[in-house]
């Protein structure tokens, strides 16, 4: 029997419209949350994300802005946006999108950006916080990717979990959301030998390593969940994932699409950030107003 393929679209327009009802509720007590989102450079993709990120700003009643600079920008001109915006009441979440021109060290920009107004999770206090289980903003697209697997019903806790890639962005905070729902994890990257083996002892399998295609039937036990975070352009213009779906699909017992899964996923688990930060604007404003 084929594999069941997760209708992302219908989790993603669920998920936002009870986050519309939220923002609706904060705005109407005098917060509205706010995103702001810099672009540096014009790599096409990073155009399009930026772009749906906004647009699903509009959506959900978040206020939003977008900074867009040229690729030539200086590292100095782009850390003072971000003092300006670690500033500016109305904003709520900042990010700033990845890749940076290779002038700009995505570090000292991260590590810029107020600890509280985080809404990618990357700032290093935030991934510690992560680590050791602290409140803190979600990793959007692993916080997204456990939404996923918990709104088809899968039960974490115990299973033998996967994760192909071990990027800052995915694979490392992939596994540890993984551990904390008390997953059993296991990591592999480009220098794992004989991953196939490793991968077909996954329950779950999440493939994070930015290679159209790279994940065939053989690396799949049959009946697992597997989750493809690939996002990749063919020369052919047309979208493709880590996983070879169409090889997966009859071994798989659920299996995610690209586009139209992780990808919005990523974006909404933004949208929840940014309103969570609103919310403790909100409540730190109550409580000084009640002193
Ligand atoms: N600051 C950040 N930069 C980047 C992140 C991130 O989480 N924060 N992740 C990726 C890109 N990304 C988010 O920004 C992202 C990628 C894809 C999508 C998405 O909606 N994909 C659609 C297809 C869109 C298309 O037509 O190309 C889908 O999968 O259906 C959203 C966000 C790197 N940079």
């Amino acid at each position: 029997m084929p594999a069941q393929v997760i209708n992302g679209k219908e989790i993603v327009s669920a998920y936002r419209a009870r986050i519309k009802e939220e923002v609706e509720n904060l705005t109407r007590q005098g917060v509205q949350p706010g995103l702001a989102v810099v672009l540096v450079g014009d790599d096409p993709a990073s155009q399009v994300y930026v772009r749906n990120k906004a647009k699903a700003c509009g959506e959900a009643g978040i206020y939003s802005e977008v900074h867009t600079l040229e690729a030539a920008t200086s590292e100095d001109e782009v850390l003072e946006l971000i003092d300006r915006l670690n500033n500016d009441p109305k904003i709520h979440g900042i990010l700033v999108q990845s890749p940076l021109p290779k002038h700009i060290s995505e570090e000292k920009i991260v590590e810029a950006i107020a600890v509280k107004k985080d809404a990618d999770c990357f700032h290093p206090v935030n991934v510690g916080n992560l680590m050791i289980g602290k409140d803190g903003p979600a990793p959007c697209t692993p916080a997204g990717v456990i939404d996923i697997l918990k709104k088809v019903g899968v039960n974490i806790a115990g299973k033998h979990a996967v994760v192909v890639g071990r990027s800052n962005i995915v694979g490392k905070p992939m596994a540890i959301l993984l551990l904390r729902e008390n997953a059993t994890v296991t990591v592999c990257h480009s220098r794992t030998a004989n991953m196939a083996e490793i991968t077909r002892q996954a329950d779950i399998l999440i493939a994070a390593v930015g290679k159209p295609k790279m994940i065939k039937r053989e690396h799949v036990k049959p009946g697992a969940v597997v989750v493809d975070v690939g996002i990749n352009r063919l020369d052919t213009g047309k979208l493709a994932g880590d996983v070879d779906f169409d090889d997966v699909l009859d071994v798989a017992g659920y299996i995610t699409p690209v586009p139209g899964c992780v990808g919005p996923m990523t974006i909404t688990v933004l949208l929840r950030n940014t309103l969570e930060a609103a919310k403790r604007t909100a409540a730190m404003q109550q409580s000084a107003s009640n002193r």
